[in-house]
């Protein structure tokens, strides 16, 4: 669809992009989709993603760090007003923004709240280019695709427009060739095989978040909190030789209703969630995992500064 400068001219790039785009635009799967494998996390719900979280594309003409931020929204409540913090300074220090809007859904407010801020910092920035990526494009037509694509050109002054589905791969690499023909002539800035750079706590705490949010309806999302408290190896090692970890993570919840959810009944839905995230951190940490969950309530943690702190926010 769109004219793909040739990503490269012999000479190698390497360099910062991130995704932008309301809850839900499709930036975590693109990420995944990019970088070929799980380190950020999606879920169905809006704004799971709290942490910048980096992927790294290598290629042999490049190398692409993603950087995945929260969705820009508009702010709520002080947790909201940090995470949009955190966004603008993310935006500052890349090369490229991708700014992701979803095929299936018509441009609104949220979206030209995001093309206006992304306006703003053009001015502040020298000039960061911000490249249109128009995501889930498989679930619609492509009548509708081409009436999105005139619906984004029309939203800002982008440095180019793509769409693509990170569902079936349809034009992921166009994404990266986009991506990469914006970053400045360099070498690389990580090692190969270094997929993500997050802290192997932060990583154990959102696949608890994910297990703990997976099939709640409620406000959950911005009302959880995930710490992890240790990651201790034991002295002996499991009979097959296996590493052993006890992993003792706390979840912050504000309400008490809110932690009878998570627990539920007799604490059968906890237990779900621990035998889940259990999963992926045995993946993640490649030890035998003893995981440690406990709940407990912060009043009001979202709109307390120093409880926010003391959570990493
Ligand atoms: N059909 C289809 N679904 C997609 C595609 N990309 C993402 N999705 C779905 O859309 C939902 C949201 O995707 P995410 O990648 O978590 O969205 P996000 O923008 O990172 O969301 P936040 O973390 O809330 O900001 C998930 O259910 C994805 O499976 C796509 O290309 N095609």
């Amino acid at each position: 669809m769109t004219e793909t400068t040739p990503a490269t001219d012999g000479e190698f790039r390497a360099g910062f992009a991130c995704f932008v785009g309301r809850p839900n635009a499709g930036k975590s799967t693109l990420t995944n989709a990019l970088v070929g494998q799980k380190v950020a996390i999606t879920s169905g719900r809006p704004q799971t993603t709290r942490h910048t979280i980096r992927g790294i594309v290598h290629r042999d003409d490049a190398q692409l760090v993603l950087v995945d931020t929260p969705g820009l929204h508009r702010p709520r409540t002080l947790l909201g007003e940090r995470l949009n913090d955190l966004v603008k300074g993310t935006l500052t220090e890349v090369d490229v923004v991708g700014f992701c809007l979803p095929a299936d859904q018509k441009v609104g407010p949220g979206d030209r709240f995001i093309a206006d801020q992304l306006a703003e910092l053009a001015r502040d920035r020298r000039g960061t280019p911000v490249v249109a990526i128009v995501t889930k494009a498989d679930l619609v037509s492509r009548q509708r695709l081409a009436e999105q694509l005139l619906a984004v050109q029309a939203l800002g002054d982008w440095a180019d427009i793509v769409p693509v589905s990170a569902v079936d791969g349809y034009q992921v690499e166009v994404v990266a060739d986009v991506l990469v023909s914006h970053l400045p002539v360099g070498s690389a800035l990580y090692l190969e095989g270094e997929l993500t750079d997050e802290p192997e706590e932060v990583m154990v705490a959102e696949l608890v978040r994910e297990a703990a949010l997976e099939g709640v309806r409620d406000e959950l999302p911005h009302s959880l909190a995930v710490v992890v408290e240790e990651i201790v190896p034991r002295d002996q090692p499991a009979a097959d030789g296996t590493p052993m970890l006890d992993v003792r993570v706390n979840l912050y919840v504000e309400r008490d209703s809110q932690k009878a959810i998570v627990i539920g009944r007799g604490g059968a839905r906890l237990r779900d969630v621990g035998s889940e995230a259990r999963r992926g951190i045995e993946a993640l940490l490649g030890a035998r995992v003893y995981l440690d969950l406990h709940v407990k309530v912060a009043k009001d943690w979202q709109r307390d500064p120093k409880q926010l702190g003391k959570l990493g926010f």
